[in-house]
């Protein structure tokens, strides 16, 4: 049996009277993509952050890398190579797409060494940055300003950023939205391969993006996991077509 290496196991999470968490069991395990889908409000967004140490749990345990994790900060989490993809709110817009991504390095060689150079003046980082550009298809726009991207360069700005993080795990929430089809179709490729390099926690709402890649499939309705399978499961089973691709049982 191969070892998870993120494990979830009797999560809860209450925003007041309101469970966006409840009894979760969930696992990651070396070279998959483990897809979280569900209608909206379900929750997905708000497990992402528990993994991520954003929110911290009410009750359950979340184990990484083998150790119990659920005690520790965003940053302590964060140097274990537990990172959530950079959300578009978060990049700097008036730095380059290359300076945005020599942040990140930035961050993770802060974290790993406990010291930095300025960006500016440190080759690595701009190498490492370029690197990861070159990877997500955005060499070309490297020295653009972020507030001149379009929103589908943001979102693979946002990767090459995790990239620069190299991460034990990636967790991304929704990175197929505003891609357009071509681009969709280039990030399947490529998280496709990334896969080998670390697994991925998917949230997407694009459907033919997780049944591609997903080799496995957990629906998250108000809370709780009410289905898990591979995409031929999750395709056929009733109580998730009623609850979640809006169909009515015949
Ligand atoms: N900090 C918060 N305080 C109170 N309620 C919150 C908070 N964050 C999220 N919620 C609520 O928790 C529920 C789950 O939200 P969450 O963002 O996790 O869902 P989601 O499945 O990611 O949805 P979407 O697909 O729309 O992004 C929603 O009803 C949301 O309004």
């Amino acid at each position: 049996m191969i070892d998870s290496v993120l494990s979830l196991s009797g999560l809860d999470k209450s925003f007041g009277a309101l469970k966006v968490t409840d009894n979760v069991d969930l696992d990651l395990k070396p070279g998959e993509i483990h897809a979280l889908i569900g209608p909206n409000g379900a929750g997905k967004s708000s497990l992402i952050k528990l993994v991520a140490g954003e929110l911290k749990a009410d009750a359950g345990s979340i184990r990484f890398g083998g150790r119990e994790i659920g005690d520790l900060g965003q940053a302590a989490r964060a140097r274990l190579g537990l990172t959530r993809t950079f959300q578009v709110s978060s990049l700097v817009p008036e730095f380059s797409a290359r300076g945005n991504v020599a942040l990140a390095a930035q961050a993770r060689r802060r974290s790993v060494f406990g010291f930095v150079r300025p960006v500016a003046k440190d080759s690595d980082l701009t190498g490492e940055a370029m690197e990861a550009l070159e990877r997500v298809g955005l060499a070309d726009r490297a020295g653009v300003r972020v507030s001149e991207l379009s929103h589908g360069e943001k979102r693979l700005l946002e990767i090459a950023m995790a990239l620069a993080m190299r991460p034990r795990i990636f967790l991304m929430d929704e990175p197929m939205a505003g891609l357009g089809q071509e681009g969709s179709n280039r990030l399947i490729g490529f998280l496709d391969k990334l896969r080998n390099e670390a697994p991925i926690l998917l949230i997407e709402h694009d459907m033919e993006a997780v049944f591609r890649l997903a080799d496995r499939i957990s629906v998250l309705v108000a809370g709780s996991i009410i289905a898990r399978g591979n995409a031929d499961d999750i395709r056929n089973h009733p109580e998730v077509r009623a609850a979640y691709l809006g169909e009515d049982e015949a």
